[in-house]
């Protein structure tokens, strides 16, 4: 019998995808991972169920009712060097890092899959909406989740081969109402919990405050600069802001106003207008191929350049060992340095990279 570690946040997903790999005769551990604050300070609620007591208060009811052994184990240390000083860094950097991304390569995937591998066993697991199928060219990808709205797929583009050879997502099958039934069915309590936040650890959503206090500096305030250097007015420091973005700029220039760039060096914030904040190129590095080992030549590819964006058509090839062009077939707005652009072949995750 395999044995499965199941990552246990608490919520519906992930407490569906532990009895559904009940149901097919894995040998299932629940864990939960600590990553962040003391356990009293945060709530599924206000967190995202990432590590609040109450996530550890059911997703131990969980276990119980589904006679699983079940752990919590701390990932705090984990946490703070891949996930919460990459995102001050980044944003200190004058780009916006997507922590999410970078908790699930080296958080829920490396560090607890190695733990998990240590107590004996053969995957992990959690409550994602995708799959991960073997292709024929020998080579382990993500597969979109049969829910359009719900596929996580582009937060996880960054797993190794190795990590996914090790993963299981029984939910990626499914469509949120079918889990939500099956969760229902079961009798678990978690059925109507509201969906995660996407950065669990800023629940106001205060990102400035959350970096000054985290790393006990001082961000100057600055100009914003037009692209040929005009001062247009004091900005409030660059962590404030993000290439892209419209409101909260506190400009009246008489036209709608946009972040075009950053720029650290210099402490500017350099400020345009629509048609200057559009682009059909985007260049990106720290790639990871998934679907294919590399790419061969200029393909034809959907990526997508955040979380929430629709997608668009692109012909990428590599410019580096480590860097790709893209070449979009319609001009895009807000490409922000510091997110990901995650490439799709039909429906499998062919890979991606950090924008430049
Ligand atoms: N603290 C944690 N400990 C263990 N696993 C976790 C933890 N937080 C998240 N996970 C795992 O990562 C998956 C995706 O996390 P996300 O925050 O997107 O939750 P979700 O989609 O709301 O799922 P759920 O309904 O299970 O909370 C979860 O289904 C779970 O398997």
């Amino acid at each position: 019998m395999s044995r499965v570690v199941v990552g246990m946040s608490g919520g519906v997903d992930s407490s569906v995808a532990a009895y559904l790999l009940k149901e097919q005769r894995y040998d299932v551990i629940g864990v939960t991972m600590q990553i962040w604050q003391d356990e009293d300070a945060c709530s599924v609620e206000e967190n995202g169920g990432c590590c609040g007591l109450s996530a550890v208060e059911d997703a131990r009811r969980v276990a119980a009712a589904l006679e699983i052994p079940y752990y919590v184990m701390n990932f705090k240390k984990e946490f703070r060097e891949n996930v919460i000083d990459y995102f001050t860094a980044e944003y200190l950097s004058g780009r916006t890092p997507n922590p999410c991304i970078a908790c699930n390569r080296y958080v829920k995937w490396e560090a607890l899959l190695n733990r998990s591998l240590a107590i004996g066993a053969d995957y992990i697991a959690t409550g994602h909406y995708a799959g991960v199928e073997k292709l024929p060219n020998g080579r382990y990808a993500l597969k979109r989740s049969a829910t359009p709205a719900k596929d996580q797929t582009y937060a996880l583009y960054n797993l190794t081969q190795e990590q996914l050879r090790r993963t299981l997502m029984p939910v990626g099958a499914y469509s949120k109402d079918e889990i939500r039934a099956i969760a229902e069915k079961i009798g678990l309590a978690v059925a109507d919990k509201p969906d995660s936040q996407d950065i669990c650890f800023v629940p106001d959503g205060d990102y400035a405050s959350f970096i000054r206090e985290n790393t006990g500096r001082e961000i100057p305030e600055g100009n914003f600069v037009t692209a040929d250097g005009k001062v247009l007015g004091r900005h409030k420091g660059i962590i404030h802001y993000t290439v892209g973005q419209r409101k909260k700029l506190g400009l009246s220039l008489g036209h709608p106003a946009f972040v075009l760039e950053i720029r650290p060096e210099t402490n500017e914030v350099v400020i345009g207008t629509y048609e200057e904040s559009l682009t059909d190129t985007v260049r990106a590095d720290r790639l990871n191929f998934m679907s294919v080992e590399d790419l061969d030549g200029p393909k034809r590819v959907f990526a997508k350049i955040r979380y929430n964006h629709r997608g668009a058509w692109c012909t990428v090839e590599k410019t580096g060992e480590d860097q790709v062009v893209c070449h979009f077939e319609e001009p895009l707005r807000a490409v922000t340095p510091g997110q990901a652009v995650v490439f799709y072949d039909g429906d499998y995750v062919l890979g991606g990279g950090t924008i430049l």
